[in-house]
């Protein structure tokens, strides 16, 4: 719907009276005063105070309720990055239907009455898969990203001239609610610092924007040398615990005169599998606010909604290892991932209100929640059974092992088979040198698990095995860097694995389309197990069972599972990783589930070790702090009718 079209819905649902004060496209303007200091918008003095949300962590059926909530918190404009990855899933294939419908999330934010500073890339970085950026770019393995490389820049161009026209009616001064469009993120902390790419992406713009649009850059403080460049206004991004005074005065030589911008103002922060659950307080949060507030800054607050890395798409970091991001992105936020309030909210809408008006009337109240099970799974089958119907066009030879992007496999998991030449006695050492294991692998000897090798250890595993034994290695990529100095994230096994004095060849890859299963399939009839042992490790559960009254927003929790993924009803929920932690529940928004005793289906791909009782349970308050260790201490603490659930439930069979 074109904003033109907008205006007119919106005179249905705004007073009359404001629909008179709205002006018409012609007279609408957003600008920077720097004779005061500020922004004006028509004409008037101007300041915004705004959220971050991921309409890409947020299924398009909850964009209306989380809009509504940050409208009703007092902000009068919302902030959100444009993931080129999510839009161009192959070269010139490109996606804007259902939850990619940027142009229907942009539509839900004016009826909001939100306006929206646009931060389309091509790099946004968000802890989201290689910042934003495609996988397919790696096709050509010695591309330079996020640099002025010819390679890249036609890439950059061709999504470019795509999503631009598509944003260009949305421009405020074009009747629609974009204030202002971010060039890049935080490129003052890559290693580049390429003005020739920055001034491209600048030209780029303007000519597929025009020259109203405000266009601005946003650093960390020591960021803003290579970050900033002439033409683009410059912003910071700092949080509660650092020196706003000191920031906004180095901020002040490259922005003399205009409104003081924090971009994005930390309310919480982001979690990695395996470290500590972050949170930031309600008291340094508000404080930071009101001080910034005070003089008049336009604040940005990071994140206000963080919602939920589904799938595949978290990204990682690397501090010193690799560390990927978790599933959930509550971010210790003031909306909670499941779209509730929380006492941050509330201490901020109260913060907000000293300053400009908030909306009166009520909050939508907490949503619904549902307890539920246990649910006990049973086994479908190991990974190896379903190998020809998870890659039906069959595996790809080669005397080395190949990466994923060689191989055009973008997410998940591939298989790299070989065979034993030799017998092997006693047990042998077994690695890929140059830590080339992106990221985790999973060994099985004739179907045998064998045990993991990851990306940030040094371990070897022990193998033995008979001339001609299959050696299977499942790696799974858990998600590309998307900070840092090399986004270049190859994934795959990449230099060849060896054992013991050998050098492991003539291997055979196999793409895994395990979502197309998931959805599609999962035979009645099971394959046969071609190996004496039981299975173990890669394995698939899966249990169909009725919710017999309404449904409500729930948290998946996986007591004694090891790592995986799960689907629910062929949703790729994400990932789980119970014994790293520390999430050990998964946001399941109720709209997933069928209620009144439809049948509802969950499979999991159990990557380790299975409970004794394969059960999983749905619980009504999510788990996103307890570390392996401290788990253990949490689960005693929790109450018994907790764990028990609500009274077990009749199952249908699977
Ligand atoms: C101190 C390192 C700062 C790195 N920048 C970060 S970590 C969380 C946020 C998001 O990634 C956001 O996308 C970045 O722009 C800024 N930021």
């Amino acid at each position: 719907m074109a904003p033109k079209k907008l205006s007119c819905l919106r005179s249905l649902l705004l007073p009359l009276s404001l629909t008179l004060l709205l002006p018409q496209a012609d007279t609408r303007s957003f600008v920077v005063d720097r004779g005061h200091d500020r922004f004006l918008l028509d004409g008037a003095p101007f300041r915004y105070v705004s959220g971050s949300l991921h309409y890409f962590r947020v299924p398009r059926v909850l964009w209306a309720d989380r809009l509504l909530k940050m409208r009703w918190s007092g902000l009068n404009a919302i902030q959100f990055y444009v993931p080129w990855n999510y839009h161009e899933p192959q070269p010139g294939v490109y996606n804007f239907n259902g939850s990619r419908d940027l142009i229907a999330f942009l539509n839900e934010a004016a009826l909001a009455n939100l306006l929206v500073i646009l931060r389309p890339g091509p790099y946004i970085c968000a802890e989201w898969e290689m910042g934003g950026l495609p996988s397919w770019l790696l096709r050509k393995p010695e591309i330079h990203l996020r640099t002025s490389d010819p390679d890249f820049l036609a890439a950059v161009d061709s999504w470019f001239k795509v999503l631009l026209p598509k944003i260009y009616p949305w421009l405020y001064h074009n009747g629609g609610n974009i204030i202002s469009i971010q060039v890049e993120n935080e490129y003052g902390s890559y290693r580049a610092c390429d003005f020739s790419y920055m001034r491209h992406l600048a030209g780029l713009f303007r000519a597929l924007l025009g020259e109203k649009i405000l266009l601005f850059t946003t650093d960390g403080p020591e960021g803003l040398k290579c970050g900033s460049l002439r033409g683009l206004y410059t912003t910071v991004d700092f949080g509660p615990a650092d020196n706003m005074t000191k920031i906004f005065t180095l901020l002040r030589k490259y922005e003399p005169h205009g409104p003081l911008v924090n971009s994005e103002y930390y309310t919480g922060w982001l979690d990695y599998w395996g470290q500590n659950h972050s949170t930031r307080s309600v008291s340094a949060v508000t404080k930071g606010l009101e001080n910034m507030l005070k003089l008049g800054a336009s604040v940005n607050m990071y994140m206000f909604h963080g919602g939920t890395n589904f799938g595949y798409w978290n990204g990682a970091d690397k501090k010193g290892r690799f560390l990927p991001i978790t599933t959930s992105y509550d971010y210790d936020a003031p909306i909670s991932e499941a779209g509730d309030p929380t006492p941050k909210l509330f201490a901020l809408r109260d913060v907000i209100s000293k300053f400009q008006e908030v909306p009166l009337g009520p909050l939508p109240p907490p949503s619904p929640k549902m307890m539920l099970g246990p649910v006990t799974l049973h086994l479908v089958g190991h990974l190896l059974a379903f190998l020809d119907l998870l890659c039906p066009r069959g595996p790809i030879h080669s005397i080395l092992p190949m990466t994923f992007e060689a191989v055009k496999q973008d997410h998940g998991f591939m298989l790299y088979r070989t065979y034993m030449t030799h017998t092997i006695f006693e047990p042998t050492p077994f690695w890929v040198p140059n830590n080339g294991v992106h990221d985790r692998a999973y060994v099985m000897v004739d179907g045998v698990f064998q045990g993991v090798v990851e990306r940030n250890m040094r371990d070897k595993l022990f193998l033995t095995g008979k001339l001609g034994s299959k050696l299977d290695i499942l790696v799974e990529n858990m998600g590309r860097l998307s900070f840092g100095s090399n986004s270049s994230d190859f994934k795959g096994l990449l230099k060849p694995p060896i054992l013991g004095q050998t050098i492991l060849t003539q291997w055979m890859m196999f793409p895994l389309k395990i979502d197309n299963l998931v959805k599609w399939w999962f035979p009645l009839q099971l394959p046969k197990w071609p190996y004496p042992q039981a299975p173990s490790g890669p394995t698939f559960y899966s249990k169909t069972f009725p919710i017999l009254g309404s449904v409500g927003d729930t948290f998946l929790y996986l007591p004694g599972w090891t790592k995986g993924q799960v689907w629910i009803n062929g949703f790729n929920l994400g990932r789980y990783w119970t014994k790293q932690g520390p999430q050990q529940t998964l946001y399941v928004p109720r709209f997933l589930l069928f209620p009144r005793g439809a049948l509802n289906k969950i499979t999991l791909l159990e990557l380790e070790d299975v409970p004794l009782q394969p059960q999983v349970q749905f619980l009504d308050k999510p788990i996103l702090n307890s570390t392996s260790t401290l788990h253990r201490t949490h689960i005693n603490s929790l109450s018994a009718d907790t764990l028990s659930a609500s009274e077990p439930m009749e199952l249908s069979g699977h």
